[in-house]
C-alpha cells in the first residue's frame, strides 16, 4: 500500500522555501527530513545533490529507520541521511535541518577547541526554552569525519533530547525539534547567535587596533 504523506511535503517543501530564501543551500549543501510515521519508522528526506532553492516533486523521498528508500525510487537519499536516521531513532524529534553557511563554519572553526559554544545574557536563547537570567545555550561541536557512519556515530552522541543542535567543524549545523515550526525556530536562534558573536568579536578586535 502507497503511504500517504502530502501533509509531510508539503510541509518540508515550505520550510525548504523559506530557507532557501536565506540562501542557506550555497552550492547544493543541506538536506532536510520530517517524520511520517513512528512505528515502523519512516520519514522523508531531501534527495542527493538537488539544488535546494527549486522545488520539484522529486525533492523528497520516504526511506526507513536505516535510511533506505521505501518506494521503488531513483533518487538517492541526502548523503547524510544517517544523521537524521540518529535524531529520529533516538528521540520523539519530528523535523531535522541541517545547513551550512559562513557563519555557523566560521563559529565552528573559531571553537573548535573548546568542542563547543556558549551563549549567555543574549535574549534569542529565549527561543530555545532558556528563560532564567543565568540560563545558558551550549552547542558542541564535532568533527567533520569524511566517513559519515562514523560521523553519525559521533553526532549521535549528543541525541540525548526531544530538541537539539550540533555543529559540525568547518561543515554545517544539524538542529532538529518536535516539528517543523520548532526546528526552524532553532535553526534560526542559532544562525542569529552565530552572526551576533563573530559581529561582535570583529568589532572588539578592531576596537583593539584604534
Ligand atoms: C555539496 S555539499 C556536500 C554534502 C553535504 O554536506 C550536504 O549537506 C549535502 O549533501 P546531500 O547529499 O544531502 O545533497
Ligand atoms: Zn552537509
Amino acid at each position: 500500500m502507497k503511504m500517504n504523506y502530502e501533509n509531510q511535503w508539503n510541509e518540508l517543501a515550505d520550510i525548504k522555501d523559506e530557507l532557501a530564501q536565506r540562501d542557506w543551500f550555497m552550492g547544493t549543501s543541506g538536506n532536510l527530513a520530517i517524520k511520517v510515521e513512528n512505528s515502523p519508522l519512516s520519514f522523508l528526506v531531501t534527495a542527493s545533490g538537488k539544488d535546494k532553492r527549486k522545488r520539484t516533486s522529486e525533492d523528497f523521498l520516504l526511506v526507513e529507520q536505516n535510511g533506505l528508500p521505501v518506494e521503488e525510487t531513483t533518487l538517492k537519499p541526502s548523503a547524510e541521511t544517517l544523521l537524521h536516521c540518529k535524531v529520529f531513532q533516538q528521540s520523539k524529534a519530528g523535523c531535522c535541518l541541517h545547513v551550512h553557511t559562513v557563519a555557523n563554519n566560521v563559529i565552528s572553526e573559531l571553537f573548535s577547541e573548546e568542542r563547543e559554544v556558549t551563549f549567555k545574557e543574549q535574549e534569542l536563547i529565549k527561543a530555545w526554552g532558556k528563560w532564567g537570567q543565568e540560563d545558558s545555550l551550549t552547542i558542541p561541536i564535532i568533527y567533520n569525519y569524511a566517513h559519515i557512519p562514523r560521523l553519525a556515530e559521533e553526532f549521535g552522541l549528543h541525541v540525548n533530547e526531544d530538541h537539539g543542535a550540533v555543529l559540525i567543524r568547518n561543515h554545517g549545523i544539524t538542529v532538529w525539534g518536535k516539528n517543523g515550526f520548532e526546528a526552524k525556530k532553532l535553526l534560526e536562534a542559532c544562525e542569529f547567535l552565530f552572526q551576533y558573536k563573530i559581529t561582535l568579536l570583529q568589532t572588539k578586535r578592531m576596537e583593539l587596533f584604534n
